[in-house]
């Protein structure tokens, strides 16, 4: 064991209930929002092959153009209502918004710097109003914030001088600052979402990040910060020199899902999602495939089926409004949920062994379990085989109870579930199941044969 100062000062997770609530959510928005939404990927007519939301570092854009950009912010249609009423539609329990990207902008009028909402032709708060919405629409808000800022002058990227060491003292005084004024203007905030901490400026300040973590949840008790903020005393992220996580959550998964449950080691986690394949801002070309309805709700029933929650990813243009294709997959997903979200909100990992008929996942606190089912075998039987000792002893098709299925117990517990000649719905569908723990041990009928 290495001693640390500024390691993980908690092992296992956070058991007290905020967390416990972050556990339930199953789903979450996540929308980016900025200057960067009024180029949509675009400059001088040629396309960025990059994320749309780091178009500032393509050489083809002055940086005195980008950072003069939202001169041009004024989303007159904007309107958090209508946002947050999609998102509800969805069925999303939460919400991550970027307060700050990479470039520095603020969507809110801070009085750290002018390059804020303040300083655009539209002049108001923008986040404020999303809180409110949002917050009245049942969904919890989290805020995301760059520590990077590629405005500011005392932003530095490795502190090799003692001037980078002052100037870097300053941007951090910065960042606690812009940090208090978002937990104060906006107390419903329920945990922040930090990115733009792997250079090793950041690397190097890990007893900073250790008090800035302290100082946030000491202004805001019971926030949830992952583990993207924090570095140890040896410049180690995520987990520290001992492999603790530095974190309330994995904050890892960024457009990438665990294969099985060992790759979670235990943690919490969210992975975030864009439906692209790449970028995050409002992007005009999506470039190559993007995901299907279907897909999403794989990776939703792919996260919740291993502990975690998916977070969908939105760019909205400059103007406020939706492309086409998010409001098509929160429409999609929102009625899939509608039948379905029994198997995703208070669930967690069932610890059965999989099938290849999809995803497991189980009622937190009761006997209940949930196959989400992708993939229908040519049979139309779908095998179940939970741990020895246990049985199914009811199947039901969610929102067609109807529909009969039937219930055949094979050996050591497990069961087939026959589902109608023919069926397939063309989506994913889910059984629920009803499980007892078997009498004795199952092994008498070893004995008798
Ligand atoms: C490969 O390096 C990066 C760095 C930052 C990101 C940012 N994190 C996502 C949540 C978006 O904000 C993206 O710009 C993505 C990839």
């Amino acid at each position: 064991k290495i001693e640390l100062q500024h390691g993980a000062h908690r092992t296992g997770k956070r058991t007290d209930a905020d967390m416990q609530t972050w556990r339930t959510y199953g789903l979450g928005q996540f929308i980016h929002w900025g200057a960067y939404s009024l180029l949509g990927g675009k400059y001088n007519g040629e396309y960025y092959n990059g994320a749309a939301e780091w178009i500032r570092v393509w050489n083809k854009v002055p940086n005195a153009v980008y950072d003069n950009l939202y001169k041009q912010f004024n989303p007159q249609q904007y309107n958090p209502t209508q946002w947050a009423a999609m998102a509800k539609q969805m069925g999303v329990k939460y919400l991550t918004f970027t307060t700050k990207h990479h470039d520095g902008f603020c969507l809110w009028p801070s009085k750290t710097t002018s390059y804020t909402i303040a300083g655009t032709p539209y002049k108001k708060d923008i986040i404020k109003p999303l809180v409110e919405a949002y917050t009245k629409a049942g969904i919890d808000v989290y805020l995301y914030f760059s520590v990077m800022d590629w405005s500011h002058p005392d932003w530095r990227y490795d502190l090799k001088t003692r001037e980078d060491t002052i100037a870097f003292d300053r941007f951090k005084k910065f960042t606690k600052d812009q940090l208090t004024e978002l937990l104060t203007l906006y107390p419903e905030t329920k945990g922040l979402w930090f990115d733009g901490t792997w250079d090793n400026s950041w690397k190097k300040s890990g007893a900073f990040t250790d008090s800035l973590e302290q100082y946030l949840k000491a202004l805001r008790p019971g926030l949830i910060i992952g583990s993207r903020l924090r570095a140890d005393d040896l410049g180690n992220r995520h987990n520290d020199a001992n492999g603790l996580l530095m974190g309330d959550y994995e904050q890892g998964w960024e457009r990438k899902i665990p294969k099985t449950y060992a790759d979670v080691h235990g943690n919490d986690w969210d992975c975030v999602m864009t439906i692209p394949e790449n970028g995050w801002g409002y992007q005009e070309k999506w470039l190559g495939h993007w995901k299907t309805s279907n897909e999403l709700i794989e990776m939703l029933a792919q996260c919740v089926s291993l502990g975690g929650n998916l977070v969908v990813n939105f760019g909205p243009k400059g103007d406020g409004s939706f492309r086409p294709e998010e409001m098509t997959a929160a429409k999609d997903i929102g009625a899939w949920m509608k039948i379905n979200s029994n198997a995703i909100y208070n669930c967690e990992y069932a610890g059965w062994e999989k099938q290849d008929w999809g995803y497991y996942t189980k009622r937190t606190g009761e006997n209940k379990y949930y196959m989400i089912v992708f993939n229908v075998p040519v049979s139309g039987s779908l095998k179940v085989q939970p741990p020895r000792n246990w049985t199914v002893t009811k199947a039901t098709l969610l929102g067609d109870a109807t529909k009969n299925i039937s219930l055949e117990k094979i050996d050591y517990g497990g069961s087939f579930i026959h589902l109608p000649k023919g069926f397939s719905t063309g989506k994913p569908f889910v059984i629920e199941l009803e499980t007892q723990k078997a009498t004795g041990t199952g092994n008498e009928q070893k004995a008798k044969t």
